[in-house]
């Protein structure tokens, strides 16, 4: 094999990205050979774990990233495990501590923890279109789906595939943006691999067969904290985390995991739920967080004839928006409205976001608008309260 050959191989070999690390897989340590004799090219490619779910599709894009290479006739994939040293060296190069990043004042990751007082008033479908539109322009997501008796963030995105577990890290689900769906902003970031994905963990993901998670407190915490230590989620600029409804302990850990989490409340605009979600919103009087704004769901939807069908009654969002700012002497925006719509229930039953499954329709337009809100909201530490410790 010539030299110009060889670099025109590992070359090509440089535009495979590995599905869960988004990394390109040279960069990883995953290839340990590449040769080209006679036409045939012979790539040798180290996986992180035997049953690497991902292993049919990192073969497929080696085969075909190396048969545009001149003068490859065939390509031939052997495939091979790390051993402990060479998953060590992969945990350095990807800088994976066993560290919560997210507890520290000086990381850039923007978090928001969506919260609601009661549940079924679409937290967690709010909280996949968010990731989904933000996932869209560019932007590189992480759901930690903390809502861990009621979790429903894999079914919404269509997650069926389990984490990876490497030692001590957990490489998460990714789902990436579907190419149609990439907004401009993040076709110009295309050489940045971790732009438009969003990578998911749900405790759903560990317990076999839909069974319920019975465990107390202390068990939650841990197992929230270690989605934070032990996940890999790569350089973030947003996490959302999607939180039980209420005010109980899972909400608090969380508001202890991860300090500087900007809450966003979802209430429907129903009156009567306006006090429960209140609650919710004025927990950060005692956690320090602060209340980046009201998400109102299920509002009023036009139906086909042009009337407009009020199922939950109006102004909840607004009048909650303005209850919280007075409990918490700050003003808290009406981040929107989102309307009752069957195109978000119908992707949400198939596992696609409505922002990507039916762009044009009411609730899409809804959730894009305030999607835009939090992305001007940037990334950085600017506009973050200090933590305060609960007692
Ligand atoms: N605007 C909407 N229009 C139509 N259906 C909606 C809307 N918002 C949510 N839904 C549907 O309402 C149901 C409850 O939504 P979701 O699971 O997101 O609520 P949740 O607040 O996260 O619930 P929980 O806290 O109990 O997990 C789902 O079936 C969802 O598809």
């Amino acid at each position: 094999m010539t030299d110009s050959a060889g670099r025109a191989l590992w070359n090509a070999l440089g535009t495979v990205i590995d599905p869960e690390l988004r990394r390109p897989i040279t960069e990883l340590g995953m290839v340990v050979s590449a040769t080209l004799e006679d036409g045939v090219a012979r790539v040798g490619v180290q996986l992180t774990i035997e049953g690497c779910p991902m292993r049919g599709t990192i073969e497929d894009d080696v085969r075909a990233a190396v048969a545009g290479v001149a003068g490859v006739r065939e390509a031939v994939v052997e495939i091979s495990f790390m051993d402990a040293e060479a998953r060590r060296r992969l945990r350095e190069t990807l800088g994976h501590t066993k560290t919560n990043p997210f507890a520290d004042p000086a990381n850039l990751t923007r978090v928001y923890a969506i919260a609601s007082g009661k549940g079924g008033v679409g937290k967690s479908t709010v909280t996949v279109n968010l990731a989904a539109s933000l996932a869209a322009s560019g932007l590189s997501v992480g759901i930690v789906d903390a809502d861990v008796h009621g979790f429903s963030v894999p079914a919404l995105l269509g997650i069926t595939q389990a984490p990876t577990k490497v030692e001590d890290m957990i490489l998460p689900p990714v789902v990436e943006v579907p190419p149609e769906r990439r907004r401009p902003r993040a076709e110009a970031a295309g050489s940045e691999p971790d732009a438009g994905s969003i990578r998911v963990i749900s405790i759903g993901m560990f317990v076999p067969d839909n069974r319920p998670v019975a465990w107390r407190g202390p068990m939650l915490h841990r197992a929230l904290e270690q989605f934070l230590t032990d996940v890999h989620f790569g350089d973030l600029d947003v996490l959302l985390l999607d939180l039980p409804p209420g005010t109980g302990d899972i909400a608090i850990s969380m508001s202890q995991l991860v300090p500087h989490a900007g809450l966003v409340v979802v209430s429907t605009p129903q009156h009567a739920a306006v006090d429960v979600a209140e609650r919710a919103g004025t927990m950060s009087l005692q956690t320090g967080q602060e209340v980046v704004g009201v998400v109102e769901n299920m509002a009023a939807m036009t139906m086909p004839d042009g009337s407009v069908l009020e199922m939950f009654g109006s102004g909840g969002g607004q009048l909650l928006a303005e209850r919280l700012s007075r409990s918490i002497e700050k003003d808290v925006p009406l981040l929107g409205s989102v309307p009752l719509d069957p195109a978000l229930r119908e992707g949400g039953d198939a596992g696609v976001p409505v922002v990507w499954s039916a762009p044009g329709s009411p609730s899409a337009v809804a959730l894009e608008e305030i999607a835009d809100g939090l992305r001007r909201r940037g990334r950085g530490l600017a506009g973050r309260q200090l933590p305060v410790t609960l007692s």
